[in-house]
């Protein structure tokens, strides 16, 4: 089966990302390879290319914030958190598609940490890494990073997104129409150039540099020499288009690297959470087997003949038949669950045999514990 490596774009707010997925968009598109296009911000305003899934078209970040009271990166957080419960969604269209097209590319919040540091966008990306070849483009915005100080914080920023993304990574200079980047592609291959940069500003800014920031620089850029070591760096200008050939090289020896290196991590990682997944349901199976025991003889297995059952009395019926169709029944749906595991009404065999099939099913079926769900949720 044809793989199409994912380029997933992340930076800070301003870096250019959207400039450059658009300048991505265009080069594959004169091509003749045209890209399968993600959108993951659900802030943005005006995408100037267009999108084959966006997160906007199921999520309303003015409403999301409007109805649960948040302000602007806990709306973003909590749209990527509905649409992380769609992934398995999107998953399948991407793998339906896969075979026709030749790359994905997904944009994202600039609001990095929205992104990188919620359970939503692990979610997303490891679903992506662990389906298709995923490698990182960091956007940094060239004329802004001149300075050691603004420099050492985007390269510890990106070092952390390595750290907790684990994904191959390749470093963008964009902009380098307004700023050329060869001095920091010098900073990050020679020690001493940084370290002589460091000094000038030092005596420049009347040594405000120095004493504890200046040690601390120092020791830092030390160590991001071992950082520097794994990564791809690139200088690009969206605005002209400049370097993007350079950035497919570049896509292409980190999707090499991802099969020979972090797929093998990604499936033992994958094998482990199975394992202990699988392992966990077995003890809940064993104590729902125990709490069916005890509902069995209770009295919900056989009436006694003095306690009448009024006509009227509900049939069993787990949950609604709607389907999850928006975030308050998917909520919903989930308190339902809990109600009915413990309401008592166990003892008949043919739920029992029902829920056995079920969770057994769900270790096979989705990492997300959605089949469970879809279980309770099926019209019967
Ligand atoms: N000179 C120059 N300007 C650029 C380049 N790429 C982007 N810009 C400008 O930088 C600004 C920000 O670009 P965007 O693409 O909106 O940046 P972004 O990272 O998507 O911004 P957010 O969506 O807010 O995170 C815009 O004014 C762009 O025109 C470039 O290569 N050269």
């Amino acid at each position: 089966m044809s793989q199409p490596p994912v380029i997933m774009v992340v930076g800070m707010a301003g870096s250019g990302k959207t400039t450059f997925m658009q300048r991505l968009n265009a080069h594959l598109h004169q091509k003749k390879e045209p890209p399968y296009i993600v959108n993951l911000d659900p802030a943005v305003k005006n995408v100037p290319f267009d999108r084959h899934i966006d997160i906007r078209d199921s999520v309303n970040y003015k409403q999301v914030m409007k109805q649960y009271n948040l302000g602007p990166n806990g709306g973003i957080m909590t749209c990527l958190n509905l649409f992380a419960t769609k992934i398995d969604q999107v998953m399948g269209i991407l793998e339906k598609r896969a075979p026709t097209i030749s790359r994905v590319l997904v944009d994202t919040p600039g609001q990095i940490e929205c992104f990188v540091w919620s359970a939503s966008g692990a979610i997303v990306t490891d679903a992506l890494a662990s389906a298709f070849p995923t490698v990182l483009a960091y956007i940094i915005d060239t004329p802004r990073t001149t300075s050691t100080s603004t420099f050492m914080s985007n390269m510890l920023y990106a070092c952390s997104i390595l750290y907790k993304t684990k994904l191959p990574m390749i470093i963008v200079f964009n902009k380098t129409d307004a700023q050329d980047a060869l001095f920091a592609k010098e900073w990050m291959t020679d020690f001493e150039a940084f370290q002589a940069a460091l000094r000038k500003e030092e005596e420049k800014e009347d040594g405000s540099n120095s004493g504890y920031m200046g040690s601390l620089m120092n020791s830092m850029s030390l160590m991001l020499d071992e950082f520097y070591n794994h990564l791809d760096v690139v200088s690009v200008s969206s605005m002209t288009g400049a370097g993007i050939d350079e950035f497919f090289k570049a896509v292409d020896s980190k999707v090499e690297e991802y099969k020979k290196d972090y797929l093998p991590e990604l499936e033992k990682a994958r094998k482990e959470r199975e394992a202990k997944k699988m392992a966990n349901q077995n003890e809940q199976l064993d104590r729902l087997m125990a709490d069916m025991n005890v509902a069995s003889e209770s009295s919900w297995k056989k009436p006694k003949k003095d306690i009448k059952v009024p006509a009227s009395e509900p049939e069993i019926d787990t949950l609604s038949d709607a389907a999850d169709s928006d975030s308050d029944e998917i909520m919903e749906g989930e308190a339902d669950v809990e109600d009915d595991t413990n309401d008592g009404r166990m003892g008949n065999p043919s739920l029992t045999d029902r829920y056995e099939q079920a969770l057994h099913k769900e270790g096979q079926e989705d990492a997300h514990g959605e089949s469970f769900m879809r279980y309770l949720n099926a019209p019967r």
